[in-house]
């Protein structure tokens, strides 16, 4: 028997020891991608919508390409899609390009910890949903969510529900002044209607709003309210803790009925760490105020009601009349308020 010879074919040879395909930086253009609307995020499964608002508009399920790295995508965001397009069940799409963001809503898991997350782009405003009792309003909440609008460049709205069992009066009086808009909503007994809605839906013409609340607060109530499709659970609040099962799962952006708006419902979202929050970005909310300070105050001024030489003091001592005086004192008092939310941890 012969030996049979050793020669080259019988080295497996890799032209690329570290992969098994040539590495380009080169990304494909993908000129045929279109654009879409990312509406739910489910564990890497991204429901879309694309060619929004137009008579092609189609309901997508689609996965992340790999080009897109670690970017993470979130409800909300704007992006363009390739591959099976046609909605069909078991196709699969890829997302390949983000869309600049306009907004971008952040937290920071809690205030000492400053990995960001991101929840929520592109919103207009921020709705906090706040009962006036059961489970009892907690102020330090409210402001922390105003301070997480502001930040993501985006309005707020404070809706007050459950006023058929306490008065809003207070809490509208402390939000007003800090251009929180607020509107109020009630159920009375055995109706099934919210009272207030139609001011409610007033505010959400147009625009896009992420809902956030604590468990309990009657967002549900509302957003199926607002949507009536949406079929979002409703859960009943636990008479001993006063809060409510967790009965939603997780973001979903979902059209208002006439076309007019979008409503992003976040039932994960209770509170929001402020860690990445900066005192100029939520000062700029403030225009009068950030106007005096960035022509008047001391270099690394922190504008707190402690802080040396702070020309917000003075400001607020110049108004022309008491009227202004107590108007400006007021303005500067919730914005440090703001600034002290935005440092401290979210007590009850
Ligand atoms: N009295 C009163 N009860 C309300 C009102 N709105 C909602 N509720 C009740 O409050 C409870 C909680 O409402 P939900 O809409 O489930 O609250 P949620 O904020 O969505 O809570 P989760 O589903 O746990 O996230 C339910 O029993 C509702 O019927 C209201 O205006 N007045």
């Amino acid at each position: 028997m012969t030996r049979r010879r050793y020669d080259e074919s019988d080295v497996r040879s890799r032209p690329n020891p570290r992969g098994s395909r040539p590495r380009t930086k080169q990304r494909p253009e993908h000129a045929e991608a279109q654009p879409a609307l990312i509406t739910q995020v489910d564990r890497g499964r991204y429901t879309l919508l694309v060619l929004p608002e137009t008579p092609q508009e189609q309901v997508v399920v689609a996965m992340k390409a790999r080009e897109l790295g670690r970017e993470r995508l979130v409800c909300g965001d704007r992006v363009e899609v390739v591959g099976d397009t046609t909605g069909r069940p078991g196709s699969l799409a890829r997302i390949v390009r983000l869309t600049e963001r306009r907004t971008l809503l952040r937290r920071t898991a809690d205030d000492t910890d400053p990995v960001e997350r991101v929840i929520v782009a592109n919103a207009d405003q921020l709705v906090i949903v706040t009962a006036l009792a059961d489970p009892e309003p907690r102020t330090r909440m409210i402001d922390r969510c105003v301070v997480a609008a502001y930040d993501a460049g985006m309005s707020a709205l404070l809706c007050l529900t459950k006023a058929d069992l306490a008065d809003p009066a207070e809490l509208v009086a402390m939000y007003q002044p800090i251009g929180v808009e607020v509107v109020v909503t009630s159920r009375t007994e055995g109706a099934g209607a919210v009272l207030g809605l139609d001011e409610v839906r007033s505010h959400l013409v147009g625009r896009t709003s992420v809902l956030v609340g604590h468990s309990g607060v009657g967002k549900s109530t509302l957003v199926n309210a607002l949507v009536p499709r949406a079929d979002r659970a409703t859960g009943v609040v636990n008479l001993v803790t006063g809060r409510g099962r967790h009965t939603s799962s997780s973001a979903v952006a979902l059209r208002l009925p006439a076309h007019d708006g979008w409503v992003i419902d976040t039932p994960g979202v209770r509170s929001f760490g402020l860690a990445h929050v900066q005192v100029d970005s939520l000062l700029a909310a403030f225009g009068d105020l950030a106007e005096v300070a960035t022509r008047e105050c001391p270099r690394g001024c922190t504008h707190a009601a402690d802080a040396p030489d702070c020309a917000l003091d003075a400001w607020v001592l110049q108004g022309e009349d008491p009227t202004t005086t107590a108007a400006r004192e007021a303005r500067v008092d919730s914005m440090r308020r703001l600034l002290t939310a935005r440092n401290g941890a979210d007590t009850p």
